[in-house]
């Protein structure tokens, strides 16, 4: 099977801050690919790059076996801004999409539309943030595009409509073989539909794969803050953290702190043996 994206050593560095470092990836096609990271890990700026709005500082990267082209019918890209035309209605985006894209389908984003009950003869600029991440993802899908990549699609939605657009992001992977690639905070929802899983961290991949084969190599601890110096120093954690491994390749990442009674916090972590 062709692979959706393949990267080699791929950097970018915008002056002299990097914003991605030696990124290797092999996403197989058919994915619906999470990408979760902190702030400033470099998530954006791989997406921008597989979009083809971005020209790599050095190495490679292959979209459908291609060198990515901006504006290429094979691929779709929503920006983390969700960007919709304010003076333009709903409709006129549709109208607009089916004069630029040749493998427009109408009858997907009509569909779509009134599925999210938006009015089509509403301007875009008097749609809640919600509402407009909603249009943007309707005009891109509609492009039927092979690949589909979304910057923090679901960050304005509220609850009920995160899970009917992933529900909807489900269906276009299933119906048209689309590939899709998504950054999220929001790792809880990322779990529902991702079967492929990509963390960045400080700018550099530091685990990815199918979410069946991370789960297996992967383990939940609970410690107090302060044990995360003694994680790093392969203190008493180590051995419970990678119990199969006495190298020093731990990959721990914070997924949520609770505020015990009498102040103390703890932590749970996953973590990984990702040198293996
Ligand atoms: N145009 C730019 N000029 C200079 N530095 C940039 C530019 N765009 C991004 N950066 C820097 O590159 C790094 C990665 O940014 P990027 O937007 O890719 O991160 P991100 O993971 O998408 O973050 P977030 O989750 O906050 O959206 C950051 O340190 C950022 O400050």
């Amino acid at each position: 099977m062709t692979s959706a994206l393949i990267t080699d050593g791929l950097t970018k560095r915008y002056g002299r801050r990097t914003a991605l470092r030696n990124c290797t990836l092999d996403i197989p096609a058919g994915h619906v690919v999470g990408l979760v990271g902190p702030n400033g890990a470099g998530k954006s700026t791989l997406l921008q790059l597989a979009c083809g709005l971005l020209d790599p500082t050095a190495g490679r990267i292959e979209v459908l076996g291609a060198r990515p082209v901006s504006g290429s019918p094979r691929v779709g890209f929503v920006a983390q801004d969700t960007p919709v035309y304010a003076g333009l209605t709903v409709a006129d985006h549709l109208r607009m999409g089916a004069h630029l894209n040749p493998s427009w389908d109408s009858a997907l984003a009509e569909q779509r539309i009134a599925q999210v009950g938006l009015d089509p003869a509403q301007k875009a600029g008097k749609l809640s943030g919600g509402q407009r991440a909603q249009l943007a993802l309707t005009v891109a899908a509609a492009k039927r595009p092979n690949l589909l990549l979304l910057d923090e699609p679901v960050a304005a939605l509220d609850p009920l409509a995160r899970r009917n657009f992933l529900q909807g992001l489900m269906e276009l992977t299933a119906a048209q073989g689309m590939s899709i690639v998504m950054s999220s905070h929001l790792v809880a929802d990322l779990e529902r539909v991702c079967d492929y899983l990509i963390v960045l961290v400080a700018s550099q991949v530091r685990v990815a794969g199918d979410v069946e084969d991370l789960l297996a190599t992967h383990h939940r601890m609970v410690g107090q803050r302060r044990d995360t110096i003694d994680l790093g120093a392969g203190g008493p954690w180590w051995s419970r953290a990678t119990p199969t491994c006495s190298r020093p390749c731990w990959y721990a990442a914070p997924r949520r702190s609770t505020t015990r009674p009498g102040g103390s916090v703890s932590w749970t972590w996953r973590t990984s043996c990702w040198r293996t």
